[in-house]
């Protein structure tokens, strides 16, 4: 056929086109057009093999010689070349009832704009380069081909994650079909020229690609100007997929490219990263002008001391994490690897083991549950047989519990390929079994379960991969080591081991030799860094019975806004404590091991819902074997004999050696993520360094604000107020010291802080009344009776809760168990007379080693213009949450 020479119509648009994406995206508008308003449009195949674009005729309409151009005969021969440009034209021109656009002056049609304008700058010349590289390039360039089907891939993970809850790219709401999918469709559409794997690697763009070419305009634009579909139409490629008959050579053609692609990431050690591209290169390069597999990153050694320069942070999907994970990061809100994820991920991407101390609320989690859930995507694409390939180990049910939402979270665009379970519920041998014979590519677990699985052989490790164990040093602390050496033996050779921790000490070096080989040492020091510390850290020195004064006061005035974590000393006290503040009319729910195990996730799930504001945790363990840090500190460490675990897995019968103290039960709230805490609360001093680092990483989390606020009692005031003295607070001072020396180590340092006594005397006689009041038969039968309540509410909660929404209040931990208490309704009333003059902020101050909250000569920030008076503490913002203010007399 000839070649046109010049334009035929003359009216109406002319087109002037060749079967690309490119293309494409105009012909389907037009189609649409027409089958929606009658609009004409005359076609013109214009051959780009044969260089017919670059002629005279042609250039003069479009003077970059590419295709489509359109000329609009009905307004005077106007040409418009460029796909953005044609789009909006004939949007602007010819849907004048916004069928397939947006108003012009919408935001929805900057929204489109801002899609069609990504797909110009960025998928059409990545796809467009990939494409010929791989098909139409005279010899073969593996880095070529990696870093642009890369860069493509990277592309469509954004595309996959804008799709995640939407149908359509634009418009409102799940979004409305538009110029905007127009321009992408043709790209996606060929995405098999390129190897890429739509439905596995990206479904939603898949499920949107479907929803498009089942629209019959599309299909016809799709066969413009030729009259059938192009070669590696998606339709085509499926087919293919499917093994129909006569597509043998473009099934052929797809797996080699796969394969190009797949080898040509392998030579480069593809991760994403521009910048380890740059690095490869410029190895290249200084070396001997070889192309050479590239080593492995020299740059993710850990760097002590030194902040990395901010542009030198990749991005999660800059890590070489796979595409749909990379979107799940997204969906959860991360904008940006955190230190510890920029670290861990590539090492243990490449395969190395990783021991990795980064402190509290760092996000270790995601730095291991990321590279692991990308290995075993990675081998899944190629070897789908079942097998147990990764095993997280963590010391508590409940860490258990969070961690296995993460994997569930992270692999929400993967769930059909990643399959987790965890073996810490209260469930049956036989359930357990059953769960494990569905053969999870994950297991979460304790050590003791995990051991119990494998065996009674209900669990398979013989084809392990990874091993994690998360607080790895509490894993072995808490007498699991017995556990650990039985499974280490149950391992295969070549597992690869990432151990996480904010406290890694002389334990490790017993697990390390278990587990490691070679392992990089990961001591992630560098964020602790003065500048970025958003802990604030404060110690009150005063008497036994003045804490729960100061506490009372603390509360009832709210002093300190927001989500709060009190950490006491043992079970009972966290009952008197709750019944105490009960007597004051403040809510608080108390966490300890010896609720069930649901109902303890349940308490966590509902804090971090915001449900509740106080949380009174019994910290038990990790008091009992607070000595542990003690290896930090450089004194002796105590035996492992002593840090036995205690009842964690009921289930089980006792094993030897082990004791079963009741009070050897592990704390509660290790490794937990308990969401937006803004303070931290050592009611009781924890008696180890270590634990107090674990307890205060509750709060100051993910980049948040937090304080810590720790009472201790002097060695002068132990025991001079029976009724509340605890054996625990008898070395306060020295854990204190211990306590400040470590944290100085980290450039963080504890400050005073004094209450005003005159101020608060007027307060006293109240909190002896109420500390009457609260008996230790009151106690007995409040934790008797919330035992016995949680027994009966657990089996139920769930679908308690799931059928009864409003009902929720009825049983909110938080409630009264105070029913044996002497009631005195009084005291839940502050009146006025008590306040001092000045306010609330009186109690507070003027005193020696008193840290301001707020500036010298600042303006209290309640009282700025324009700004509300009373609550203005933001939970989890940058203000301080131990704030200050005045509580306005009555006037009488
Ligand atoms: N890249 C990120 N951007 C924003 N938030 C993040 C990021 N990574 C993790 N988070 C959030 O930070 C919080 C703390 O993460 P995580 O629980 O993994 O910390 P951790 O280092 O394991 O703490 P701990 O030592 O106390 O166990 C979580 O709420 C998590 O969702």
């Amino acid at each position: 056929m000839a070649e046109p020479s010049g334009l035929i119509a003359k009216s109406g648009i002319e087109l002037l086109t060749f079967g690309t994406p490119n293309g494409h995206k105009i012909s389907v508008l037009l189609e649409e057009l027409k089958e929606a308003y009658g609009k004409e449009y005359t076609v013109q195949s214009v051959n780009i093999m044969k260089n017919t674009q670059k002629q005279p005729w042609y250039t003069a309409l479009n003077p970059n010689g590419r295709i489509p151009t359109i000329i609009d005969h009905d307004r005077g021969g106007f040409a418009v070349f460029e796909g953005l440009a044609i789009l909006t034209y004939l949007a602007r021109h010819y849907d004048p009832e916004h069928k397939f656009s947006f108003p012009v002056d919408s935001d929805d049609y900057s929204v489109a704009e801002q899609w069609i304008s990504w797909q110009h700058g960025g998928v059409g010349p990545m796809q467009g380069q990939a494409n010929h590289f791989l098909m139409a390039a005279p010899e073969k360039i593996p880095y070529a081909i990696q870093r642009y089907v890369g860069e493509t891939e990277r592309l469509y993970g954004i595309l996959n994650a804008r799709l995640a809850d939407r149908d359509y790219v634009a418009g409102p709401g799940r979004g409305k079909y538009s110029i905007a999918d127009m321009s992408l469709l043709g790209w996606v559409n060929n995405s098999g020229a390129i190897g890429l794997d739509l439905p596995g690697q990206f479904p939603n763009v898949k499920a949107w690609l479907d929803r498009l070419l089942a629209r019959p305009a599309v299909q016809r634009g799709l066969t413009v100007p030729g009259g059938q579909l192009g070669k590696w139409s998606y339709a085509n490629v499926e087919r293919a997929l499917k093994g129909e008959p006569g597509t043998e050579e473009l099934l052929k053609t797809y797996e080699e490219g796969k394969k190009l692609v797949a080898d040509a990431k392998e030579k480069y050690g593809y991760n994403g990263s521009p910048k380890s591209i740059t690095a490869t290169m410029k190895r290249k390069l200084d070396s001997n002008d070889e192309p050479t597999a590239a080593p492995p990153e020299t740059e993710n050694k850990p760097s002590q001391g030194e902040k990395q320069p901010a542009d030198a942070e990749p991005s999660f999907a800059e890590l070489g994490l796979d595409p749909r994970l990379v979107q799940a990061v997204a969906k959860q809100g991360f904008e940006k690897p955190t230190l510890v994820q920029r670290k861990a991920i590539p090492l243990a991407l490449q395969g190395q083991d990783v021991l990795c101390k980064a402190k509290t609320g760092s996000g270790k989690t995601a730095a291991y549950v990321l590279p692991l859930l990308s290995a075993i995507l990675k081998r899944k694409s190629t070897d789908s047989t079942p097998f147990t390939a990764g095993l997280i180990l963590v010391p508590t049910r409940e860490l258990a519990d969070q961690v296995f939402k993460a994997i569930e979270q992270f692999s929400a665009f993967c769930a059909k390929d990643i399959h987790a379970a965890k073996l810490t519920e209260n469930v049956s041998d036989a359930v357990q079994r059953s769960l494990l014979a569905n053969v999870p590519d994950i297991v979460v677990s304790t050590p003791a379960r995990a051991w119990h699985s494998v065996n009674s052989s209900a669990l398979t490790l013989s084809k392990l991969q990874y091993l994690v164990l998360d607080e790895a040093d509490l894993v072995l602390s808490y007498g699991y080591d017995e556990d650990m050496e039985n499974i280490s033996r149950s391992l295969p050779k070549g597992v690869q081991t990432i151990m996480m921790s904010a406290t890694l000490s002389a334990e490790l070096d017993t697990l390390k030799g278990i587990f490691c080989r070679n392992p990089t040492l990961l001591d992630l020091k560098e964020e602790f860094g003065a500048e970025d510390e958003k802990l604030t850290q404060f110690y009150v020195k005063c008497g036994e019975d003045d804490k729960w004064l100061i506490s009372y006061l603390i509360f009832k005035l709210q002093l300190i806004k927001g989500p709060c974590l009190i950490f006491v000393a043992d079970i009972d006290r966290s009952y008197r404590l709750k019944l105490y503040f009960e007597q004051f009319g403040i809510r608080s729910c108390v966490l300890n091991s010896e609720l069930p195990i649901n109902t303890r996730i349940k308490i966590i799930e509902e804090f971090n819902r915001g449900i509740y504001d106080i949380i009174i945790a019994s910290d038990e363990k990790s008091e009992l074997f607070g000595d542990e840090a003690a290896g930090a500190e450089g004194e002796k460490k105590e035996s492992k004999k002593e840090s036995k675990k205690g009842g964690e897995e009921g289930a089980e019968k006792p094993k030897k050696k082990r004791k079963h103290r009741k009070d050897e039960e592990y704390g509660v709230s290790r490794g937990i993520d308990f969401k937006n805490v803004a303070a931290v609360i050592n009611f009781d001093m924890p008696t180890s360094a270590k634990s107090y680092t674990h307890r205060i990483g509750r709060t100051a989390r993910a980049g948040r604000a937090g304080i810590a606020l720790s009472f201790v009692i002097p060695k002068e005031l132990y025991g001079k107020h029976r009724p509340t003295s605890i054996k625990s607070c008898e070395n306060d001072e020295k854990v204190l010291a211990k306590i400040m020396r470590q944290q100085a180590k980290i450039n963080r340092k504890l400050e005073p802080y004094n209450f005003n006594k005159s101020q608060m005397e007027a307060f006293r006689y109240r909190m002896n009344d109420a500390l009457r009041a609260v008996t230790k038969v009151a106690i007995r039968e409040a934790r008797t009776r919330e035992l016995r309540q949680e027994l009966l509410r657990s089996e139920t909660l769930k679908r308690y809760f799931e059928e009864n929404p409003t009902e929720l209040a009825h049983l909110r931990h938080d409630g009264e168990l105070g029913r044996t208490t002497r009631q005195l309704p009084h005291l839940k009333h502050v009146p006025d007379y008590l306040l001092p003059k000045e306010g609330k902020k009186a109690l507070a101050s003027q005193q020696v080693g008193f840290v301001p909250f707020k500036k010298e000569g600042g303006k209290d920030r309640r009282h700025r213009k324009g700004k509300p008076k009373g609550r203005s503490f933001k939970v989890g913002g940058k203000k301080d949450p131990l704030k200050t203010f005045k509580v306005r007399r009555k006037v009488k």
